[in-house]
């Protein structure tokens, strides 16, 4: 059908310039057009025995040629009409498509997409994002359909807005450099490297409960994310680099000021259109001085790398253990994500220092915010929810006793309800809410037996598809519960994709879901947490991640370390 108005327009087009020829030139036949001998000598060409300017045949030529193009570019998108005009979806535009849902503040576009998944979801619909075509993939069958894929495995052209920032990190890379990097990177997240990185977190949460006794007993509220958003990122700075930032300590680091703003520049370049051909992008940073926010984020990890590489250089020639000392006091030090990138190009990895940069800044910058957001909606989830705290705090208890030992990883495995609790965070607010992947070839999900042909872009949305209600029943509450053996046994496994999934899923989720663990339960041993706060209302944002518009307020009060059970 798409293809007959394509043909139909395509012939209308060409009876419209014949017929402006016509007009203008009532003898014109097109069957007798000749072409003027003195073609190069007169200003004037015969054909068909009229006349006709220079510029008139120029203009007719042009004209020709657009609708040439024109034709051949709507053959190329048959198959992307074919299939848009099958789904419904939001209105759309030449050249923007759907972007004016996308233009308004964080909080207005979060709420537009919510409303436009309510209004046109479960099944698939269609969003022109631009020129291309967008698909939802909503339902867990086609979610799991496309995730696995291996022909669904490059990003959207969309995530290179990233690229300043994280480089060709495995979060952006293309897909060839993915292949090769992910392979190499994936057994380094191994239990051994982690279980290494429990005294950090220990430390790090340490400093979080000394920080925060300054609001204890108060009545005014403060903002969680204050607080934990620094510890985050110190303890995946100390975990990917060896490098104790401390900003729980000294608020002033250049290097967290440069990823804010950079994080800031990027979801605001999302925002502008005009600013997405890259060559305007850097004419503006360089003209604005902002280019040099990606200068000092680079600055930190470039300089720890080169030293890092002068240590492994050295113990290399004297023949060193391969946990090594770099500090100055010669204490041993953790061996952390760098050491191992470091070795792994001892046994042949061949990453080249920009590689290695991009890789450690991709795993800050993936590893650090991701987890504050989701402690800072957990705690607040658990002061709205009082009684799901003391089910935690309980359990808690019951798992370290009321002494002060620091967790260990095999405490942690005994947290299941913690973990519950987690995930439904993670389920009611998955901080990356849409995830783009474009298809290298064609691909057949069961919804509608559409088959999506390559270049169609994948939209999934953790949001949509954990809110859809015959997965999870009143998906808009915050029940733990979801999450029991029981109820995970009856769902299908995609119906949870906060981390994505499939072999381009998050590689840090047992990372994240340890450190936070190792967070949530240091906090309620040391502090309840209260909040006046209701459920509803939270309102949500969206610039690189998803957020909570008034942040996190709550209160605290100091634990007596008797479980909740003991108390009366
Ligand atoms: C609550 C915490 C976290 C959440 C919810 C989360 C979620 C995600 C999601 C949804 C993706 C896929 C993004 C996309 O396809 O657009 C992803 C990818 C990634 N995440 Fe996480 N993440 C978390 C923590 C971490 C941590 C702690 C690290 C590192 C230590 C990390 C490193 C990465 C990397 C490197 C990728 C790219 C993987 C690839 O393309 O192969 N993430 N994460």
């Amino acid at each position: 059908m798409v293809i007959l108005e394509d043909l139909y327009i395509a012939t209308f087009s060409v009876v419209v310039v014949v017929e402006a020829l016509k007009k203008r030139f009532p003898s014109f036949d097109i069957a007798k057009m000749e072409v003027s001998q003195g073609f190069h000598s007169s200003s004037k060409y015969l054909a068909g025995g009229f006349r006709l300017t220079k510029t008139e045949l120029t203009a007719y030529a042009i004209i020709s040629f657009l609708v040439i193009l024109w034709c051949n570019y709507k053959w190329s998108r048959r198959r992307f009409e074919k299939l848009a005009a099958r789904m419904t979806g939001p209105p759309a535009y030449p050249i923007i498509g759907s972007g004016l849902q996308f233009i308004g503040t964080p909080q207005q576009v979060m709420e537009r997409i919510i409303k436009l998944y309510d209004t046109f979801g479960p099944e698939p619909f269609k969003i022109w994002l631009g020129t291309s075509l967008g698909v939802t993939i909503n339902k867990p069958e086609d979610v799991q359909i496309v995730l696995n894929s291996s022909k669904a495995l490059a990003k959207d052209p969309f995530y290179k807005f990233f690229r300043n920032t994280v480089g060709e990190g495995l979060f952006s890379a293309p897909v060839d450099k993915w292949r090769r990097h992910r392979r190499i990177i994936t057994p380094v997240f191994n239990a051994n490297l982690l279980e290494q990185f429990f005294p950090v977190f220990n430390e790090k949460n340490k400093i979080l409960i000394r920080n925060l006794k300054k609001e204890i007993g108060k009545s005014e509220p403060f903002d969680l994310w204050d607080y934990i958003a620094d510890t985050t990122l110190d303890i995946i700075c100390q975990t990917a680099l060896g490098y104790n930032l401390d900003t729980q300590s000294n608020s002033e680091s250049e290097f967290a000021e440069a990823l804010t703003k950079a994080s800031e520049l990027d979801s605001m370049r999302i925002y502008k259109p005009w600013l997405y051909p890259d060559i305007i992008f850097s004419i503006y940073v360089k003209l604005t001085g902002l280019h040099n926010i990606y200068k000092t984020l680079h600055k930190l990890p470039i300089q720890v790398i080169s030293e890092m590489k002068k240590v492994y250089a050295q113990n290399k020639k004297a023949k060193l253990a391969s946990v090594i000392d770099v500090s100055c006091d010669e204490e041993k030090r953790l061996k952390v994500f760098l050491d191992t990138l470091l070795e792994l190009n001892e046994t042949g990895a061949n990453f080249s220092d920009a590689e290695i940069r991009d890789e450690v800044v991709t795993m800050m910058i993936g590893g650090s915010e991701t987890s504050a957001i989701t402690n800072c909606f957990c705690l607040l989830m658990l002061a709205i929810h009082p009684d799901i705290q003391d089910k935690v705090y309980d359990e808690i208890y019951n798992v370290l006793g009321d002494g002060d030992e620091t967790i260990t990883i095999e405490d942690t495995t005994k947290l299941v309800y913690l973990e519950q609790v987690l995930r439904e965070t993670l389920r009611l607010y998955p901080v990356g809410p849409l995830l783009l992947r474009q298809l290298q070839d064609d691909v057949k999900i069961i919804s509608g037996n559409h088959v999506l042909p390559k270049g169609t872009t994948c939209i999934i949305s953790p949001m949509a598809t954990h809110h859809l209600p015959e997965l999870y029943p009143n998906p808009w509450s915050f029940n733990p519960d979801n999450f029991d053996p029981e109820n995970i046994n009856k769902r299908h496994k995609f119906s949870f994709i906060a981390f994505s999934g499939g072999p381009r899923g998050c590689i840090g989720s047992k990372y994240a879901m340890l450190s936070m663990k190792v967070l949530i339960s240091t906090f309620l041993r040391n502090y309840s947490v209260h909040t006046v706060t209701k459920l509803n209302d939270i309102k949500l944002k969206l610039d690189l991640l998803m957020r909570s518009v008034h942040g996190y307020p709550v209160t605290i009060q100091p634990r007596d370390r008797r479980p909740t059970y003991k108390r009366n």
